[in-house]
């Protein structure tokens, strides 16, 4: 399996964002993508997902086989954690709940209700959905935000295991994570808009 993306263009809120955006990434290997606030990472990472349809060019990847995580992690606040854990198991059929578990350290919060979890257990928990899917090609959106030092650990680890496993990840993040990946900045796909007066482009 291989993501290509070809002469991407990405939009948000009726405005141009990135333009010309071309990458190919194969199995086994991660893409993280760079770039100041509002450069056009989540707007880019919600394309590829197929939340929102691009302006033009072409993404090669068969959605079936791709994960989406943000900020809104969709964890539901009156199931336990192992529950929601279970929960999403069953709908992707993946019996990895006590994997999932033990990477993101939630075995003692296990019966705990994921709406008394504090915000970056709540991030661990978002994270460890990952495992359960089975899905191949995972697209985060800045993942560790909460996280402390040792939990940003366990995600690069889970990161590692699941690149080493042949999957595939394009993560958008400030911070170092410590992995072998391509960097992609995505400021260099700013469109270029033509202007009246001295300058010709912003
Ligand atoms: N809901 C929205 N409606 C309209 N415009 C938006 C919306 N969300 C973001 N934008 C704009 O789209 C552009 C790209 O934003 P995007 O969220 O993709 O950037 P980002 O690189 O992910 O930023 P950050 O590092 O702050 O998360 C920005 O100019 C931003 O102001």
């Amino acid at each position: 399996m291989e993501l290509i993306v070809e002469d991407l263009s990405v939009a948000r809120g009726g405005m141009a964002v990135l333009e010309g955006v071309c990458f190919r990434l194969a199995c086994g290997h991660a893409l993280v993508l760079r770039g100041p606030n509002g450069a056009g990472k989540t707007t880019l990472l919600r394309t590829l997902a197929g939340l929102q349809p691009p302006r033009g060019g072409r993404i090669s990847l068969d959605r079936e086989a791709m994960v989406y995580a943000a900020h809104a992690d969709g964890i539901k606040a009156v199931l336990t954690v192992e529950e929601n854990l279970r929960f999403w198991a069953d709908l992707y059929r993946v019996d990895a709940v006590g994997a999932a578990l033990e990477a993101f350290a939630l075995g003692p919060l296990a019966d705990r209700p994921a709406g008394a979890l504090s915000a970056g257990q709540k991030r661990r928990l978002g994270l460890a959905r990952l495992l359960v899917t089975g899905r191949r090609v995972w697209v985060l959106d800045e993942p560790t935000v909460s996280l402390d030092a040792e939990a940003v650990g366990m995600f690069a680890r889970a990161v590692r295991a699941h690149l080493a496993g042949g999957g595939l990840a394009v993560i958008a993040t400030h911070i170092e994570l410590g992995l072998e990946a391509e960097v992609l900045d995505v400021a260099r796909f700013r469109p270029r808009r033509v202007v009246t007066g001295d300058e010709d482009f912003l």
